[in-house]
């Protein structure tokens, strides 16, 4: 009899970005990799166990921080307790303009260049955006007829100057990825919408490639979390899901969340300084609205270092976290993991 593999979670359709990422990760081979609509459908295969590990996006290099998962990390109405991170993946993104016209992009069958005024990728300077950047993207494909963009809300930012020279007032519609968004133009015979997505996706549905890298910045980047279930210990106190400490770096980040009494000046002040006092970098911070009262904020950080399990000692993390509960109103560790940014991926 065959063994089960787990199952990994990840935000899908196939050709998504978070399925590259998890591909990286998680082969095939020994994983049962689960597409899921939503990134909430992740943290829910992942809070009720019916996956074993989840990969959601967490942060671009040009666009910044994915909000519905900081949100789900705030996790306000208390429905994922037991979630933690407990690994980080990069990946490069290169987004593509896909179409319904000139299918098979790329072949022999790609239309002609359509020369227009537009083709320069001159923009022309306005009050409000005085300097426009050019994009270095030109389209290989006829723009004309389209009426409807698809995409997941990320890319929009991470392609502003090649959407504001081509495509400049076309209507964008948000959609829960980009390989989603691929598959429901795909679906479109009206020949009016594209989508921006993956040159893999392009490939799995079919459609043409009107454009190639259109993304902003060359370097652009992704950052997604593998989160995993955290077991309770007798004690009641939760413990880490990976159990394979890499000693021999010990390189690692965490994340924790925390709320502060907002009347109280310098209670974020003194919620930070406890990081430095036991000598922690921070090497991210971010807020999201505490759900609780308007203005008032769930902070996020991000810092080098790792909490050690019961019986491992009194480590910087440990130590800092036991000063955090005096000084903040409540917080939250939501994992410590390898780091691997600048690691061969
Ligand atoms: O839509 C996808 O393909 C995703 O995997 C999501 C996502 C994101 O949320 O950041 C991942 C990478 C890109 O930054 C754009 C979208």
């Amino acid at each position: 009899m065959t063994e089960e593999k787990p199952v990994v979670a990840f935000l899908g359709p196939k050709a998504s970005y978070t399925h590259q990422a998890t591909i990286d990760n998680f082969p095939s081979a020994a994983y049962d990799l689960s597409p899921q609509i939503t990134i909430e459908d992740v943290f829910n295969a992942v809070q009720n166990s019916t996956a074993y590990r989840g990969v959601v996006p967490f942060e671009n290099s040009t666009n910044g921080s994915v909000v519905f998962t900081l949100d789900l990390f705030a996790d306000l109405n208390s429905k994922y307790p037991d979630i933690l991170v407990c690994g980080e993946a990069y990946v490069k993104v290169k987004h593509c303009l896909l179409g319904n016209q000139g299918k098979f992009g790329g072949g022999p069958s790609t239309p002609a260049i359509i020369e227009s005024p537009l083709s320069s990728g001159a923009v022309t300077p306005t009050i409000l955006n005085p300097l426009p950047t050019k994009p270095s993207a030109r389209p290989i494909g006829d723009l004309r007829g389209i009426k409807r963009l698809y995409s997941h809300p990320q890319a929009w930012g991470q392609c502003k100057s090649f959407l504001n020279t081509y495509l400049k007032g076309v209507e964008r519609l948000d959609v829960s990825s980009t390989s989603r968004a691929a598959e429901i133009v795909a679906g479109d015979g009206s020949g009016e919408s594209a989508a921006i997505s993956s040159g893999i996706a392009a490939r799995i549905h079919g459609l043409g490639i009107l454009a190639r890298g259109i993304e902003d910045r060359g370097d652009n980047e992704t950052r997604f979390f593998v989160i995993g279930r955290a077991t309770t210990a007798a004690n009641g106190i939760s413990e880490h899901p990976d159990t394979t400490i890499n000693t021999a770096t010990q390189n690692y980040k965490s994340l924790i969340s925390f709320t502060v009494d907002h009347n109280n000046p310098g209670a974020l002040a003194h919620s930070l300084s406890v990081f430095e006092k036991y000598g922690l970098n921070l090497t991210s911070i971010n807020t999201r609205p505490s759900g609780t009262e308007n203005w008032n904020y769930i902070f996020f950080v991000e810092i080098k270092g790792r909490r050690l399990e019961d019986g491992e000692g009194e480590g910087a993390v440990n130590q800092a976290l036991g000063d955090l509960k005096d000084v903040c109103r409540g917080f939250r560790w939501l994992g410590s993991w390898e780091n691997r940014l600048g690691r061969e991926r």
